[in-house]
């Protein structure tokens, strides 16, 4: 199976590079500034599972002619158009494009544009950045990555992904309901990008603060009821294990967004947040401080273009 990854950044270069180093035939679609980079220095990988580095196989958009048998599209939400139009050679009449990206819009978007039998549930749990030498640091152990058919079947195609995927040195897991993974995984983001860009600060540095569990509860509760009322089916126990993750005095977590933001670097508001209070509208439910959460990164990117 000849699989590209779009985008060699935190994700997709991590999975992308564990995916090459159990042999897969892996190729990473880069712009100009990274290719040469990663010629010059190859891949770079620091992960408590063991360092890496690789001699990636790199491929420019105007280098792409023929189909690839997936695709794996690791770009920001704010990136997602453009790599639609470079990915487009790519794409074949058998072409399955798993997208990794977090938050719900960019799926609407994919199966627009390349049909929604081609899109394949995907998401991915990490936690990893880019240095200042553009290594990719995994800054936990985590490394999940989950994906399946939205009809939850267990098809062919999604059976030999899967025997694909669990080769590499991740944690390879099938869905037979990634619709569900992505709401929850969804939940969990949205409250942990909204407790850390609204209070500028760690969960732990939260719980720490006068009121700060109380907030990350407010939050946590204003996002799921926006996604219940979207459709997504609440599993209590699940969401109750979900709220207290967030709620580890001992544990400090920060989101990819707030890591972004205090680096400066463009964020995926929209798509994390923005998309959460325009369904809370639609549905009329009151979401006070994700919507000043909304506005505050709004603010925060007027001053950042400034
Ligand atoms: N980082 C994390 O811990 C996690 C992130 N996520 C989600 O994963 C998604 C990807 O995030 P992340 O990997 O962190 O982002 P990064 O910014 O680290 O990586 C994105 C990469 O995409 C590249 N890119 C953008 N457009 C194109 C294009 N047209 N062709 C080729 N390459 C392109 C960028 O390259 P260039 O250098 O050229 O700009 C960049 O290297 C996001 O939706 C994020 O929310 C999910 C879980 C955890
Ligand atoms: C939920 C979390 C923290 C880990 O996958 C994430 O997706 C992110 O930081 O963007």
């Amino acid at each position: 199976m000849r699989i590209l990854v779009v985008g060699a950044g935190a994700t997709g270069g991590y999975f992308g590079a564990r995916l090459a180093q159990a042999g897969l035939d892996v190729a990473f679609l880069v712009r100009a500034q990274r290719a040469q980079q990663l010629k010059r220095d190859g891949l770079q990988i620091i992960s408590p599972h063991g360092d890496l580095t690789l001699k990636p196989q790199l491929l420019q958009a105007h280098e792409l002619s023929q189909p690839f048998d997936l695709i794996i599209l690791s770009v920001k939400s704010f990136a997602l158009n453009q790599a639609m139009d470079d990915i487009a050679p790519a794409v074949g009449e058998q072409t399955m494009i798993m997208p990794i990206l977090n938050g719900m819009q960019h799926i609407a978007t994919l199966r627009q544009r390349f049909g929604e039998a081609r899109i394949v549930g995907g998401l991915c749990k990490i936690i990893a950045t880019l240095n200042d030498q553009q290594q990719i640091v995994q800054m936990t152990p985590l490394h999940q990555l989950i994906y399946g058919e939205f009809s939850g079947e267990m098809t062919p195609r999604i059976e030999q992904l899967d025997r694909l995927l669990r080769q590499a040195n991740i944690e390879a897991q099938l869905s037979d309901n990634v619709q569900r993974e992505l709401w929850e995984k969804w939940l969990f983001l949205a409250s942990l990008g909204a407790v850390c860009c609204l209070m500028r600060g760690d969960t732990a540095q939260v719980m720490a603060a006068p009121q700060g569990e109380q907030l990350i509860g407010a939050l946590f509760a204003e996002v799921l009821a926006t996604l219940v009322a979207s459709g997504y089916e609440d599993r209590p126990a699940v969401t109750a294990r979900l709220l207290e993750s967030l709620c580890q005095a001992d544990k400090p977590m920060t989101s990819s967004m707030y890591r972004d933001l205090m680096q400066g670097n463009a964020i995926e508001a929209q798509q994390i947040i923005g998309d959460l209070v325009e369904r809370a509208q639609r549905h009329s439910v009151p979401t006070p401080l994700l919507s000043a959460t909304w506005t505050q990164l709004n603010v925060w990117q007027q001053q950042r273009q400034a």
